[in-house]
């Protein structure tokens, strides 16, 4: 399969750093604190492909260093080690080389990305349509009735409604603040989408409606997506192949079935053993 992003030897170190960092932290020292320098070492050594039209799952309890992946990868941190290569049309960026113009074009056409938190993907001042426009006036289009078409149509494909376009995110549920937040990535087409969290805090009928919606993008539009979660069940029905973090290292990876059925580091067979 057609490779999108190529990460290599990614890490985060907040604080000052030491050389010894890295070695005196991880699973099998059980801590992600530097004992020499007190510095957090958010994640280390994290290595993956992602393939064109794939779900990527980057599973693991909090604090084990899941957000800050797709947090540098989207430009939102500045990672302290390894490098990122981005794949699009016969194009190799190198993400972290990219001048700050580069980085926010990639954003703004090329990554998309819901969070968590709608207040981080939305502006809850404007209208659910005023997010998608404004998006879409950081990309190419800047026709106004290009850009309510547009907005129409996604808000439609994400069930949101078009006749709630000129209404505020503010007054509609989680569950339809996270679709706005959804129409609002796809909205200029990008081929990697970043999902973090997207269902935490939802009720369960309405996080599998939000997992659907998901997976028929993923079918209709062929977008590669990383999902970040520490939930199992969201995993087991997005993933392809899974990726299993702890103390901001990388544990286990690959195919999703075989993680669940077969999983070989203790922590991740406690981890499926629990949610049975
Ligand atoms: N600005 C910061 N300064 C210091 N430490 C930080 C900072 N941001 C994150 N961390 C630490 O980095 C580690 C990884 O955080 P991260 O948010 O990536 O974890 P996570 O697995 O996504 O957890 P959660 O599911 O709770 O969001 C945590 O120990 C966190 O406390």
């Amino acid at each position: 399969m057609r490779k999108v992003l190529q990460v290599s030897n990614l890490g985060k170190i907040h604080g000052n750093g030491c050389p010894r960092c890295v070695a005196s932290t991880g699973p099998d020292v059980g801590s992600n604190i530097c004992p020499h320098c007190q510095s957090v070492v958010a994640n280390a050594a994290i290595s993956f492909d992602l393939h064109a039209g794939e779900i990527l799952g980057i599973m693991g309890e909090s604090g084990s260093g899941k957000s800050t992946i797709v947090k540098m990868l989207f430009f939102d941190e500045d990672p302290s080690l390894g490098e990122a290569i981005f794949y699009d049309n016969g194009h190799q960026w190198n993400l972290f080389s990219l001048n700050a113009a580069q980085q926010r074009r990639l954003r703004n056409h090329r990554f998309g990305i819901v969070y968590q938190n709608p207040h981080l993907g939305l502006n809850f001042n404007f209208s659910a349509g005023g997010n998608i426009a404004e998006r879409l006036l950081m990309s190419d289009l800047t026709h106004y009735g290009q850009i309510r078409e547009r907005a129409r149509d996604l808000l439609t494909r994400t069930e949101v409604g078009s006749e709630r376009m000129d209404e505020s995110p503010k007054k509609f549920s989680g569950g339809m603040q996270q679709r706005v937040q959804i129409a609002k990535a796809l909205s200029t087409s990008p081929p990697v989408l970043f999902l973090d969290e997207v269902t935490t805090g939802l009720d369960l009928s309405v996080q599998a409606r939000i997992l659907d919606l998901i997976l028929e993008i993923q079918q209709e539009l062929g977008t590669a997506m990383i999902a970040v979660t520490h939930d199992l069940g969201v995993i087991r029905l997005l993933a392809d192949r899974t990726i299993v973090m702890k103390n901001g290292r990388i544990i286990e990876a690959g195919l999703t079935d075989q993680i669940l059925e077969d999983p070989q580091h203790a922590y991740t067979q406690q981890l499926v053993a629990s949610a049975l």
